[in-house]
């Protein structure tokens, strides 16, 4: 517990002569399970067995590449070293990482910043994983006709409420039309 408090995991409040006690900090209240602010799916998904997202140094040689940057293989995560996330337990952990960083930002947006959205007619988000936040603005601001693209296999993940129009989709390929905000 004491390299814990020294590296602000926890904070000690104990007092003196009474038993130790310790409260959380902002670093470990990320870590308790809520839907809303918690990024533990994030820890899984870098500590599961298999490439994270950050590259170790000693392997940058390895990935940037001696040949030339296909922007689709490149945008589907990455290239080479995001194969594996495609399929079954580890799209499922990709996806659930990617929208527990999301939902935070999703919440601050619609509770916060009402105002960008007064007038807007609909939205799409490319790359927009499980949708969590096309799904967020689709229940704040009803008059918003939400979509959302992504590849098949995380489109086939998420779940379908019926708020948000779900299109499968290479984002290299799609042109959306002018009305529209992306993020
Ligand atoms: C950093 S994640 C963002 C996820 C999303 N914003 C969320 O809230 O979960 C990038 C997303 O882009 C998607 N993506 C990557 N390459 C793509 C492509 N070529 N076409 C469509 N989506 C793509 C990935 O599948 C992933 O869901």
């Amino acid at each position: 517990m004491r390299m814990l408090v020294f590296t602000g995991c926890f904070a000690n409040v104990s007092k003196e002569g009474e038993e130790e006690k310790y409260v959380l900090t902002p670093v470990s209240r990320l870590l308790v399970k809520d839907k809303d602010t918690g990024v533990l799916p994030f820890l899984f998904f870098e500590n599961r067995d298999g490439p994270g997202l950050a590259i170790p140094l000693s392997e940058t040689g390895q990935v940037v590449p001696q040949r030339p940057v296909d922007p689709v293989r490149q945008g589907a995560r990455g290239g080479d070293i995001r194969d594996g996330d495609a399929v079954g337990e580890s799209n499922r952990l990709f996806n659930e990482a990617m929208a527990c960083n999301s939902r935070p930002m999703a919440k601050a947006l619609v509770e916060k910043h009402h105002d960008t959205f007064v007038g807007v007619k609909s939205f799409v988000d490319i790359g927009g994983g499980t949708g969590s936040l096309a799904a967020a603005i689709a229940k704040a601001f009803p008059w918003i006709k939400c979509a959302m693209l992504d590849l098949p296999h995380v489109v086939a993940d998420a779940p379908k409420d019926g708020v948000v129009e779900f299109v499968v989709g290479n984002m290299f390929e799609h042109v959306p039309s002018e009305d529209t905000i992306i993020l």
